[in-house]
C-alpha cells in the first residue's frame, strides 16, 4: 500500500500541474498588468501631482512659452501696482541707500507685485534661476498658475524655441521707478521681464500698468513694438534719470553741445520706451538714453532684449555688452540706441568713465 493510501496516476498529476500553473499565470500576469498600468499611469506625473508645466522635454524650456509667461506675469504684478496705488495705502518705507546716498524706497507695490511675478515665473518654470529686485519670503508663497495659453499675436509671429533650462537667467523688475510711484507720477512705472540665455538678453517686456500698454520682443524672433523712422544723430535729445542722475546732464552737453534736450524722466523701462515708436499718449520721445550711475540688471535687462530685438544696442558707456548672469549690478552705466551708428556715439562720449561715475 502507498503511504497514507493515495495513488496518483500521471494522468491525475498532469492535471494537477496544468491547473497550478493557471492559478501561477492568472496571479502573475494580473499582477504584471497592475505594474505596467501603474508604470504608464505614474510617468506623466512624474514632477508632481500637477499637470506638466511646459511641453518642452525634461532639463529644455521653449522660449516662446517662457514669453507668454513673461508677457502674462508683468501683466499680474502690473494689477498688483495700479491696485496699491489706487488704494493710496504704499506702506512706503526706505530699504537702503544708492551709493550716491539717494534712498531707495520699497512699497507694497513692489512687494504685491514681485510675489506675483515670482511665484507666476517659478511655478510655469521651477528649474529656471530668477533674479528679482526684491526678497521673496518664503513663508508668505502664493500659488499662481499658468493655463498654458499662448497669446494669438506671440503664436502668429514667435516659433517654439527650446533652449537648456540652465542656460536661462530671468530677471524681474516687479515695479521700476518707484521713486515716481510714491510721487504719484503714474506714466514713469512699468513692471519688466527679462530672459537671458548664456547671459544674453533674448526676451524684453516691459508693460505700464496704469495705461495697460505692453511691448514685448524676442531677439530672432519678433515683436509688437518697432523702431521710430527717424532720429536726431546730430543734435539728439537725451532722455536720462531724474532721480540718479550723478553728472549725466554734464556729461550729455559735453559729448553733444550745450543745445542738446535733455529729458528728464523716471524708470529705465519707461526710458527705453522713449527711443520707441510708442503709441502712449502718456510717453516722450527722445533719441539717446544715457545713465552714468552704478545700476542693476533688472532695471535694464528688459529693455537691453527689446532694443536687440529690433537691431539696437544698449552697453556699457565703454561700448561693452552687458552680461545678464552673476552677480546683479552693472558698473559701466549704459548708453542706449538705436537705428544710429551707437559706436560712433560712444567714441564721442570723453573719457566718461573716469569723470562721470560720481
Ligand atoms: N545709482 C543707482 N543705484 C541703484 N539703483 C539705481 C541707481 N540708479 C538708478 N537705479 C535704479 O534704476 C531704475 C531706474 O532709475 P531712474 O528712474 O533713476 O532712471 C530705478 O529702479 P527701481 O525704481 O526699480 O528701484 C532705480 O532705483
Ligand atoms: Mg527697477
Amino acid at each position: 500500500m502507498a503511504p497514507m493510501g493515495i495513488r496518483l496516476s500521471p494522468l491525475g498529476m498532469a492535471v494537477f500541474c496544468l491547473l497550478g500553473l493557471g492559478v501561477l499565470y492568472h496571479l502573475y500576469s494580473g499582477f504584471l498588468a497592475g505594474r505596467f498600468a501603474f508604470f504608464m499611469l505614474s510617468e506623466p506625473a512624474a514632477g508632481g501631482p500637477e499637470a506638466p508645466r511646459s511641453s518642452a522635454p525634461a532639463g529644455a524650456v521653449d522660449l516662446r512659452e517662457l514669453l507668454a509667461v513673461s508677457v502674462l506675469a508683468a501683466v499680474r504684478g502690473g494689477e498688483e501696482v495700479k491696485r496699491v496705488r489706487e488704494g493710496n495705502v504704499l506702506n512706503e518705507k526706505a530699504k537702503g541707500k544708492t551709493r550716491e546716498g539717494a534712498e531707495e524706497k520699497l512699497t507694497s507695490g513692489d512687494l504685491l507685485s514681485n510675489r506675483k511675478m515670482f511665484y507666476l515665473l517659478k511655478g510655469a518654470f521651477p528649474g529656471v534661476q530668477i533674479n528679482s529686485e526684491e526678497h521673496v519670503d518664503a513663508a508668505d508663497q502664493e500659488t499662481v498658475s499658468w493655463d498654458r495659453s499662448i497669446p494669438e499675436d506671440i503664436k502668429k509671429k514667435i516659433q517654439p524655441k527650446e533652449v537648456p533650462a540652465e542656460s536661462v537667467t530671468v530677471w524681474i523688475d516687479p515695479l521700476d521707478a518707484t521713486q515716481e510711484y510714491t510721487e504719484d507720477l503714474r506714466q514713469y512705472v512699468t513692471t519688466m521681464v527679462c530672459v537671458a540665455v548664456n547671459g544674453k538678453p533674448v526676451i524684453g517686456v516691459i508693460h505700464k500698468p496704469f495705461s495697460a500698454y505692453t511691448v514685448w520682443a524676442m531677439v530672432d524672433g519678433g515683436s509688437n513694438v518697432k523702431a521710430r523712422s527717424s532720429y536726431n544723430e546730430k543734435t539728439p535729445r537725451i532722455i536720462v534719470s531724474r532721480s540718479h542722475a550723478g553728472k549725466v546732464e554734464q556729461v550729455a552737453r559735453q559729448t553733444f553741445g550745450n543745445k542738446t534736450v535733455i529729458i528728464p524722466a523716471g524708470g529705465a523701462g519707461y526710458k527705453v520706451l522713449a527711443l520707441l515708436d510708442v503709441a502712449e499718449k502718456n510717453q516722450e520721445e527722445a533719441d539717446v538714453y544715457i545713465h552714468v550711475t552704478y545700476i542693476k540688471k533688472w532695471d535694464i535687462c528688459a529693455g537691453n532684449a527689446v532694443l536687440r530685438a529690433l537691431g539696437g544696442h544698449m552697453t556699457t558707456l565703454a561700448g561693452e555688452e552687458i552680461s545678464y548672469t552673476g552677480s546683479d549690478g552693472n558698473e559701466g552705466g549704459l548708453i542706449a540706441s538705436i537705428n544710429m551708428n551707437h559706436k560712433a556715439l560712444i567714441e564721442k562720449l570723453p573719457n566718461l568713465e573716469k569723470t562721470s561715475r560720481k
